[in-house]
């Protein structure tokens, strides 16, 4: 089961970032006041670190309890543990250094000062993750869409210009992979080209997956992914929530967005 894609569009990237922080403070608020604990997964990219940001800055971010929010990534770069290109020192600078999080509850992936290659490190996150299932169900049996995962309650991705989320890229393996909660990827075209990421069946679990995009140069994946093409050439078309699959664009990301599309009467068309 997926949701149908729901578009939100924002006049600029930075009331975009502003938008995608406070739904997702009012998603763990709400998550919380459910079950106690909220479980979100991670970006990197610009818009993916600038809500970060805009998280910590909004006075509202005091309503969840941080301490008892687990942090995941859909993907990273394969690089040395403080490089500062990876998705992980990005994001704690920007928001997890900032905020009273449970160290024990955020789950970076491995580098390269622990692995020998992305592959290495894509299996221990894949066993991370089969672990946390596995904790997750004996402590409360949450309804878990895969016993490998636990449940993402929201899953950030960005997209790139070429409509790779994650760190999946068209037409190469990653986005390929079946039956497999995470992989390696070795040649990457963005740089570095080795990386690891969660694979679209992993970000598919997701309950609720939110695509943020910003800038007229990813207006032609945003049109195409959400035009209906297949996820192989356009990886971000394939990217869907079980009960919700959100795109939050600008309006520059929005030049090529289907007509049916655009609705500027409601904040959210699909
Ligand atoms: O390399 C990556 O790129 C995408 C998109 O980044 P952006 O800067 O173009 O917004 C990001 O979502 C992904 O996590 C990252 O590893």
């Amino acid at each position: 089961m997926s949701a149908e894609p729901k578009v939100s569009i924002h006049p600029s990237p930075t009331s975009l970032a502003a938008a995608v922080a406070a739904r997702l403070i009012t998603r763990l608020v709400d998550v919380q006041s459910d079950r106690g604990t909220a479980t979100v997964v991670l970006t990197g990219g610009s818009i993916g670190t600038a809500a970060l940001q805009a998280v910590v800055e909004s006075p509202a971010h005091t309503a969840v309890d941080w301490a008892n929010v687990h942090f995941w990534w859909g993907d990273e770069r394969f690089l040395r543990a403080e490089d500062p290109d990876r998705n992980a020192v990005q994001a704690r600078s920007a928001f997890l250094d900032r905020i009273a999080v449970d160290p024990v509850k955020i789950h970076e992936f491995g580098s390269k000062d622990e692995f020998p290659d992305e592959d290495a490190a894509a299996a221990d996150y894949a066993r991370q993750l089969a672990e946390a299932a596995r904790a997750e169900a004996e402590a409360d049996g949450v309804g878990q869409v895969d016993p490998r995962l636990p449940r993402f309650d929201v899953l950030l991705l960005g997209v790139g210009p070429d409509a790779h989320v994650a760190s999946l890229f068209p037409e190469l393996a990653g986005i390929r992979t079946k039956g497999e909660t995470t992989v390696g990827v070795a040649d990457a075209p963005k740089p570095p080209p080795q990386r690891v990421s969660l694979t679209l069946e992993a970000i598919n679990t997701a309950q609720e997956v939110w695509l943020s995009v910003s800038g007229s140069d990813k207006a032609g994946a945003v049109g195409l992914a959400l035009a209906g093409a297949g996820h192989v050439q356009v990886p971000a078309a394939g990217a869907r929530g079980v009960r919700k699959t959100l795109w939050l664009i600008d309006q520059d990301a929005a030049q090529k967005l289907p007509g049916r599309l655009i609705d500027h009467d409601d904040e959210e068309t699909g």
